[in-house]
């Protein structure tokens, strides 16, 4: 008998023949997790992934062989995640072992922590049934000895290492149990905070000219004696350790325990009765799920047209069918609110995946869905590989979120793999977005998914009315803020209303965009955002390497007032708090979400209404359902669209749509102010439209994706050469661009570059990008192997790293 595995050290990661042994051979399936040990040498062992039995036909022998096999002899890959990781590799031109450790979670894939336990055993006169073998007997006269053993020294006492088929066929019969044990002992330690003890009389009176301090003064003040995490107080660390070095605070460490917390929590909904359009989107789903068939339908549901409810009514339809299912979010910390809910209906059949999980924690998660215990995975991207049978159906909520895509090896999309795993287990997937990506509906409008519109948000509420507010145009309350947002902002506020505003993300720092007229250079042949270069002074493509000469004026109007100088959300702040003096202002970026459950903790204190204004980066567009939001702002409304990528406009649409749709979901209507520099855009044009607004700005920006043969017109394949010296990363580049070019004909697809990444350096090592438009078709694994290997060995001297992405999301 001969047997493919795949290890990740030996034969450097690729598969390989090993032997079994007869007595073991019937206990070895695809998707087992083996011990593997080179028969000659150090006996060395190893971990390996049986891929495939086959027949023994070669002269040689091969060296390796397998020892034993792991997790009780139940593979720890089912049919669907095997065929699964076999599409991901072929597709993603990577190799096999990534994919497969891409869909276990490392808690798994390691046998350090296992222990035995015994558990019902006493010798009596049933015992010599049980200890029928001199292994057998060895074992369980240690285990009564010990109780408890890890494997490991059960090995070294027994001077065996073959030991995990006789103990999971002893915890078959009961007598054992095995299991992993993580130490606690690495419980993550963070700082926490009280006051001194010896708090100075007049420490209220030295910081009155630092209100934060003075505040997280008065927050501690209310804890007593007990020591609290920055989160908990709301004040930043940078606040608190300036109140220590006052000798104000004291500060010490805690470990934190990693339940599962979104920091937020809202009284549970009275049970809602779906409306007759989302009751009519349900039937469909539901009916597919009986069917028992692969289908993908694509949920287009306008902000606050209740497809959380869809969801959530589908589930319990899946459950009743006696199914699992799979539902993925973009980022759990960023949307607490939603999987808030789908907790509070499904209880312990639901298990939520999240990063700050340990690894005890992460493995029992694993093993209860595995067993079939929990039924529902909720979870960011790698919850695609929740260990489930019998799925029903497959949930991608926010299908557009390019948080789906890894971008590390291997380079799989989460809504792309969801799609194949629901047809490779017969099951739904529902793919579910206000802005659906374009490839997604393109996807739908061609026939291969199934369209499903919800029009109308739920309840009668209306669709937000914008307005755009040309900055160049008009008087200003502040630097940043017009005139016109700000006496908006004041009349919510007098209405006891709230308001939320995004800053948009700060412009990509290396284009151009002018503050006069909002001009943005692009390349004419590319259609995107062109790249300052110092020297020689020019604007590079970083797609194609086409350059013109740079005269530091805008090309279209001639001002020198260009380059945009980021104003982040913290000035902002001190803005809004001098135009608001009396007003809490909370705010939400990076530096404030550092800590966990701090998300959580901002959206709360905005949920229970104890601020009115929320200020925030990208994170506040996220599927928050606030029903006292009447007015959403967002200030340099166009940055976003200097950044060069072909998919700017696109993500521009999407996230003005998205925040937009924030304001006005209940009975209080809701209107948006886009603060911009060019009022002409495509992207404001298509936003002003009353109505069927995507599918306005999808058709319009889709005729020059397909001009310009860009995906969904195609498929984008980039390959990326870095070095530290930058004419090798370049050399590198153009060898793989020829190697490419004699592989594909004309017809097939164009290759484009080499020409500098977007960010054309990072930690010491220049980057080349080559790009390849693929018109149809694919690439063949096999000569991308052979181009792959072909490179590193040519440049291995000059130490480059050669990287493929498949559907590239991000080009910079
Ligand atoms: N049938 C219903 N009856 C009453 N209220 C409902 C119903 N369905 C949904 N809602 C409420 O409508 C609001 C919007 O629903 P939900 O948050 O699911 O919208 P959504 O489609 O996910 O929007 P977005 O894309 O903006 O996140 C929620 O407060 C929800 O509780
Ligand atoms: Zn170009």
């Amino acid at each position: 008998m001969q047997v493919l595995t795949g290890a990740d050290k030996l034969f450097q990661g690729e598969p390989f023949v090993a032997t079994v042994s007869d007595s073991l051979k019937q206990d070895i399936l695809p998707g087992c997790m083996v011990l593997l040990s080179a028969k000659k040498g150090n006996g060395r062992v190893a971990i390996g992934y049986i891929l495939a039995l086959m027949p023994f036909e070669s002269e040689e022998v091969p060296t390796i062989e397998i020892l034993d096999v792991l997790h009780g002899g139940r593979p720890v890959l089912n049919p669907a995640l095997m065929q699964l990781t076999e599409w991901m590799a072929d597709y993603y031109l990577t190799r096999r072992i990534d994919t497969l450790m891409a869909a276990l979670p490392a808690a798994v894939r390691t046998t350090v922590h296992d222990v035995v336990e015994i558990k019902h055993f006493t010798l009596n006169a049933e015992a010599p049934k049980v200890i029928n073998t001199a292994l057998r007997r060895a074992i369980m006269q240690l285990m009564i000895r010990e109780k408890r053993l890890t494997v490991h020294q059960l090995q070294q006492r027994i001077g065996r290492k073959q030991l995990y088929r006789t103990l999971s066929e002893l915890e078959r019969g009961g007598h054992l149990q095995l299991t992993k044990r993580f130490s606690s002992t690495k419980a993550k330690q963070k700082s926490c905070y009280r006051l001194s003890l010896s708090l100075p009389e007049n420490a209220e009176e030295s910081l009155k000219n630092s209100p934060k301090q003075l505040e997280a003064i008065k927050i501690l003040a209310s804890f007593g004696n007990t020591f609290a995490f920055a989160e908990t107080i709301g004040s930043s660390r940078e606040t608190l350790n300036a109140l220590v070095k006052k000798g104000f605070v004291e500060k010490s460490q805690m470990a934190v325990t990693s339940h599962f917390t979104t920091g937020f929590s809202e009284t549970p909904q009275s049970t809602k009765t779906p409306t007759a359009s989302q009751q009519k989107a349900l039937e469909q789903l539901t009916h597919a799920v009986t069917q028992e068939e692969y289908k993908t339908f694509l949920l287009h549901g306008v902000t606050g047209s209740g497809k959380t409810l869809i969801y959530i009514e589908l589930l319990k339809k899946v459950l009743a069918a006696g199914k699992t299912a799979i539902v993925l979010v973009p980022e759990i910390a960023l949307t607490p609110q939603t999987a808030g809910r789908f907790r509070e209906h499904f209880h312990d059949d639901i298990t939520i995946l999240h990063s700050a999980m340990s690894n005890q924690e992460k493995y029992d998660a694993w093993h209860s869905l595995r067993l079939g215990k929990t039924k529902i995975a909720l979870g960011a991207r790698s919850t695609i590989f929740a260990p489930l049978e019998n799925l029903g159906a497959i949930i991608v909520d926010e299908e557009h979120d390019s948080a789906y895509k890894q971008d590390r090896n291997p380079r799989y999309h989460a809504r792309d793999t969801a799609i194949m795993r629901a047809m490779f287990s017969k099951a739904i997937c529902v793919l579910g977005s206000a802005t659906p990506s374009f490839e997604s509906y393109n996807n739908a409008v061609k026939g291969k998914y199934t369209l499903i519109n919800l029009p109308e948000r739920v309840d009668g509420a209306t669709m937000p009315a914008i307005t755009l507010v040309w900055m160049k145009g008009s008087p200003k309350a502040s630097a940043s803020i017009s005139e016109l947002l700000y006496s908006q902002i004041a009349l919510r506020l007098e209405k006891n209303e709230q308001v939320i505003l995004l800053q948009n993300r700060r412009g990509f720092a290396g284009s151009i965009f002018c503050l006069a007229c909002g001009h943005i250079p692009l390349c004419p042949f590319c259609n995107i955002p062109l790249v300052y270069h110092a020297t020689p002074k020019q604007l590079r493509c970083h797609y194609c390497g086409h350059a013109i000469h740079f005269t530091e004026s805008c090309m279209k109007c001639s001002s020198s007032n260009l380059f945009y100088k980021s104003s982040g959300t913290e000035r902002i702040e001190e803005e809004l708090q001098t135009l608001f003096p009396e007003e809490k202002i909370l705010r939400m970026d990076v530096d404030t979400t550092s800590a966990k459950g701090s998300h959580g903790r901002i959206l709360k204190e905005f949920h229970d209404r104890k601020a009115r204004i929320l200020l925030g980066t990208q994170m506040v567009a996220k599927g928050l359902d606030f029903p006292a939001v009447t007015l959403v702002g967002v200030l340099m409304a166009d940055i976003g669209l200097n950044i060069p990528d072909f998919r700017a406009s696109e993500r521009t649409f999407s996230l003005l749509t998205q925040v937009a749709g924030r304001a006005g979901r209940s009975s209080l209507p809701g209107e948006v102010y886009f603060q911009v520099y060019n009022m002409e855009n495509d992207v404001f044009t298509a936003l002003l439209q009353k109505e069927r607004s995507y599918e306005k700005f999808f058709l319009q920006e889709s005729a020059l994706r397909k001009e310009l043969h860009y995906p969904p017109a195609s498929r984008l394949i980039k390959f990326e050469c870095s070095a530290e010296e930058e004419n090798q990363a370049e050399a590198a580049a153009l060898y793989c661009k020829k190697s490419l070019e004699l592989q594909l004909p004309a017809e097939k697809g164009r290759v484009l570059g080499p020409a500098p990444a977007g960010i054309a350096k990072i930690r010491g090592r220049y980057r080349y990008h080559i790009l390849v438009k693929l018109f149809d078709g694919k690439l063949s694994p096999p000569f991308i192997k052979q181009m792959s290997d072909d490179i590193i060995a040519r440049f291995r001297s000059s130490g480059v790293l050669f990287s493929i992405d498949v559907d590239p999301q991000n080009l910079m």
